[in-house]
């Protein structure tokens, strides 16, 4: 599973920003389909405690094939989890978290498999967040996640929110990376770090909360407002809830 190192490509007409020209059909979901099958989104408005919120974030789940990506959102969206073979996502797919007033914009789920790259770099550029995660059970995964965090870079706008994020925490007999491994990366790479599980539920909401606080956190641009700390924010949450290191 290893990876080779991201080329700058020249992208697909994938890319979100390029597409006004293209003929659109409503898809199902209310966003508009490209005649290249590239969804795009239309911008939602929605209420919130009473408030009017017009944000559109823009959220992308990255990572390995396989590392969970497509069932952490599931579980995040519907509070499920998508048990039974395995259906490796094809190009990118997105989910509008609408119902979710955690995070009002969309969240784009993406192929980790190496042939769709380049669909997903074209999509990097707008994506205010991005959730990199890893599998705990697979070893290539986690040492993959430089490589990952050196595309990021190269594609992703400078100040785009990331996490990183140690998946399948739930399958204690096949871990074989530890949770201070995933830490100490993190640390190296000035990154905030948390383990979940789309099987048991474990962290997944705050994993989206504290990205969504830090994003609606960036959207207020209150200069005296202290700097909203991500992981900070997810520590404390972890220890208040009374869990979840295993
Ligand atoms: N034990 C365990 N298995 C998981 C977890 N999350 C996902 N899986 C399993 O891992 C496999 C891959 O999950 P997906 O969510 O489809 O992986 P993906 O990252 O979307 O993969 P691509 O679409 O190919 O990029 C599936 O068989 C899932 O059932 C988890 O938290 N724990
Ligand atoms: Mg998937």
């Amino acid at each position: 599973m290893s990876r080779k190192k991201a080329t700058k490509g020249k992208g697909p007409t994938a890319s979100p920003s390029n597409g006004k020209e293209e003929k659109r059909r409503k898809s199902s979901a209310g966003a508009a389909i490209q005649s290249n099958g590239v969804l795009l989104p239309s911008r939602p408005s929605l209420s919130n405690s009473g408030e009017f919120y017009d944000i559109s974030f823009k959220v992308m789940l990255v990572g390995d094939s396989g590392v969970g990506k497509t069932c952490l959102l599931v579980r995040f969206k519907d509070g499920a989890f998508l048990a039974g073979s395995f259906i490796s996502t094809v190009g990118i797919d997105f989910r509008v978290s609408g119902i979710k007033h955690t995070l009002p914009g969309w969240i784009w789920d993406t192929a980790g498999q190496e042939r769709f790259r380049s669909v997903t770099h074209a999509y990097y550029r707008d994506a205010h967040a991005l959730l990199l995660l890893y599998d705990v059970t697979n070893k290539a995964s986690f040492d993959n996640i430089q490589a990952w965090l050196t595309e990021i870079h190269e594609f992703a706008k400078e100040d785009v929110v990331l996490i990183l994020l140690g998946n399948k925490a739930d399958a204690t007999h096949e871990r074989v990376v530890k949770r201070e491994e995933g830490e100490k990366l993190a640390k190296e790479f000035g990154v905030p770090f948390i383990e979940t599980s789309a099987k048991s539920g474990l962290n997944v909401e705050l994993a989206f909360t504290a990205v969504a606080k830090e994003l609606k956190h960036r959207e207020m641009k209150e200069p005296c407002n202290p700097k909203f700390q991500l992981q900070e924010y997810v520590n404390k949450e972890m220890k208040g809830a009374g869990c979840c290191h295993s």
